[in-house]
């Protein structure tokens, strides 16, 4: 049987589900993209190849296995981007969620389902069918449940919207101990800029009280706040819009001390560096071009107590 409990973003990590790029086929069509940035460099003609992205995640891999982390890939679907595991499912307390997500990804958790096999069914939920909500928008953070979502007025235009106000209701509702805190996004369809696709494109906590932090990225500025309030602000990084584009606030804790970072984020490893983490880095500047990085392409299944 496989072990599920996750309950922050920092606790050290011991088992880990990291998407896949082997399979991924050939460039969509601009019509078939589902976020700007993609559609920038199918547009540009300057979408990732497949051998590169396998490259970059055999690098992460091996960087969460020197730390001691197990972890699952999903089986291959040919013709299908499976990298962004995040999405597909998350793990609160000792329940693996399994969520309603964008119909254009639906047949990914097919690849990971050998892994659902061997978690204890009763620790398995199935979201009720009015409920969408994505993992990369689901925050566990000790007390608190963080959600990116969006009201209907944004959710039914936006494509780039994948929480619903009903996920947050949801979440509240089964994990009623929690405190679970939704914060409205900015979207944008076509801006990657101006579009905070999931809460963690723009906001992520890192080592025991800290945060990464992109303010535009919030709709609401009091939601915005509540974080800033929160954490503190000595506590905060605050990253630019560029950096946000670049998906700086996306990286990933194998422990409240160590956090993989895309190769190229030096501004953010030296304040990192400065606060007394180890940072790891990995080339992922390829898998960026989909709008996701790090955190995106992960799915935490165990993390310490
Ligand atoms: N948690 C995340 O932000 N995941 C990234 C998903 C990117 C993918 N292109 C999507 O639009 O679903």
């Amino acid at each position: 049987m496989i072990n599920v409990f996750v309950n922050d973003e920092t606790s050290p990590l011991r088992a880990v589900i990291l998407g896949t790029a082997k399979g991924i086929g050939d460039v969509p069509n601009l019509d078939d993209a589902y976020d700007p940035k993609s559609k920038e460099h199918i547009a540009a003609g300057t979408y990732p190849k497949e051998a590169d992205m396998v490259k970059e995640m055999e690098a992460f891999a091996k960087v969460l296995e020197k730390h001691d982390v197990k972890v699952y890939r999903p089986e291959i679907i040919n013709d299908y981007n499976q990298i962004f595991s995040r999405d597909i499912g998350f793990v609160i307390e000792d329940k693996f969620i399994k969520p309603r997500i964008l119909k254009d990804r639906k047949e990914e958790i097919k690849g990971i389902q050998y892994v659902l096999d061997e978690i204890n069914p009763d620790q398995i939920v199935s979201v009720p069918d009015d409920v969408r909500v994505e993992g990369g928008d689901v925050m566990p953070w000790k007390e608190h449940i963080f959600v990116g979502y969006s009201e209907n007025q944004d959710f039914d235009k936006y494509i780039v919207s994948r929480t619903n106000k009903a996920g947050v209701e949801f979440l509240a509702k089964e994990f009623p101990h929690k405190t679970v805190k939704g914060f409205q996004l900015n979207k944008s369809d076509e801006v990657a800029k101006d579009n905070a696709l999931h809460l963690d494109c723009c906001f992520q906590p890192i080592g025991v009280n800290q945060a990464i932090i992109y303010k535009d990225g919030f709709k609401i500025e009091e939601e915005y706040q509540y974080l800033v309030d929160y954490f503190g602000e000595e506590n905060l990084i605050h990253i630019t819009r560029d950096e946000m584009y670049e998906m700086n606030s996306n990286v990933f804790s194998i422990s409240t001390k160590v956090v993989v970072l895309e190769e190229n984020f030096s501004r953010l490893a030296g304040i990192l560096e400065d606060r007394g983490f180890t940072v790891e880095k990995v080339p992922y500047a390829e898998i960026s071009k989909m709008e996701g990085l790090l955190r995106c392409s992960t799915l935490p299944l165990e993390r310490a107590h």
